[in-house]
């Protein structure tokens, strides 16, 4: 689907003081689900795994069970002893709210093209009718480092770019950790889901802000998604809560645990583990006071890679239940601006 003309930014739309532009109300469906969008939820109830932990013959067991039971519960867990130190995760939040808070003109030095997600920007419209989430973004490429796009990496605030290389590397050994804990934990072989998932994949980094919105009983930050990578590591706002999960039809508000990184299951690692691990649908809600960022990093296959359930964990008990997927990216894209879940397509 085409991407129609680029709408302000919100934070254009803040500073231009019209008003709230009606684009961003979601409509009222008129049944008795119909709440407040920031009314209370309860906090989810998901352990933190120690991740240095994790692949160690002697102590891994009971982490490992607890990542299974999170990863099959919930689709998310907390991560720590991940091995980046407060200060580093402490520079990365800085930076990005240096990066947000600059004029309008020095961000728009790296906008991105119209029909492309690379770059800064507000999120893509692809139909007239669209309601918009209430969300300003930087999206980059990682690695491979032949995938850069340097000319949008922002060359102010000093140390943005040498730090999200920092931060890419330090990421990139989360990841294959990760991975081979995801494989153990489901008694498969280390290397079975790294091995799908291709040497050369891909990290696409969004540093998220949502400034303060005047309506956030109506105005959502990000809607209800599942994320369309293999799985998501992400920064949430170290202050302001916003994130939340859905679980069995109702809604719960991830916790702020210092130091640590949320990890959430995305729509690939739900096929590659038939279904075992759940891609959990989340959505972030608005605050009326303070603005929120996040950086989420997704762990995209190589495009060359065929995704499907893995072999040991198909069986007559449980049989396969997703098609092979190629090039999951693209196909994801179009269906979350139309709030349909791209993975429905994927089922047998
Ligand atoms: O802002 C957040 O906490 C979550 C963002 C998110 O879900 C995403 O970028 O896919
Ligand atoms: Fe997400």
């Amino acid at each position: 689907m085409e991407e129609k003309p680029k709408f302000k930014t919100v934070q254009e739309v803040v500073a231009a003081n019209e008003g709230l532009p009606e684009r961003y109300l979601q409509p009222l469906t008129g049944g008795h689900e119909d709440q407040p969008l920031n009314g209370p939820v309860p906090e989810m109830d998901i352990p933190s795994i120690d991740l240095s932990l994790l692949l160690s013959s002697s102590e891994g067991r009971q982490e490992l069970s607890k990542l299974h039971s999170a990863l099959s519960k919930w689709g998310v867990v907390q991560v720590m002893n991940h091995g980046i130190t407060e200060a580093f995760l402490d520079k990365i939040y800085k930076l990005t709210k240096q990066f947000f808070a600059l004029p309008t003109e020095e961000k728009q030095k790296y906008a991105r093209d119209i029909g492309n997600v690379q770059g800064y920007g507000s999120d893509m419209i692809l139909s007239d009718d669209q309601i918009l989430d209430w969300i300003d973004r930087l999206f980059l490429t990682t690695y491979p480092e032949d995938q850069q796009h340097l000319k949008f990496w922002p060359e102010v605030p000093t140390g943005f770019r040498k730090t999200l290389h920092e931060y890419t590397m330090k990421q990139h050994a989360v990841i294959e950790q990760f991975f081979k804990g995801m494989a153990r934990s489901l008694g498969l072989e280390d290397n079975v889901f790294l091995d799908m998932h291709g040497e050369n994949a891909r990290m696409d980094t969004r540093f998220n802000m949502y400034p303060p919105c005047p309506r956030p009983d109506m105005v959502i930050g990000a809607k209800p998604h599942g994320d369309g990578s293999a799985f998501t590591l992400l920064l949430p706002d170290k202050d302001v809560e916003g994130l939340q999960f859905l679980k069995d039809g109702k809604w719960y508000k991830a916790p702020i645990v210092p130091d640590t990184i949320l990890i959430n299951v995305g729509d690939l690692m739900e096929i590659m583990s038939n279904g075992i691990y759940k891609s959990p649908v989340h959505r972030v809600v608005t605050n009326r006071e303070k603005e929120r960022i996040s950086v989420a990093t997704f762990c995209v296959p190589s495009p060359d890679k065929e995704i499907q359930p893995v072999e040991g964990l198909v069986s007559d008990a449980r049989p396969r239940l997703y098609k092979t997927v190629k090039k999951y990216v693209e196909l994801y894209f179009d269906s979350y601006q139309q709030g349909t879940r791209p993975i429905q397509a994927a089922l047998i």
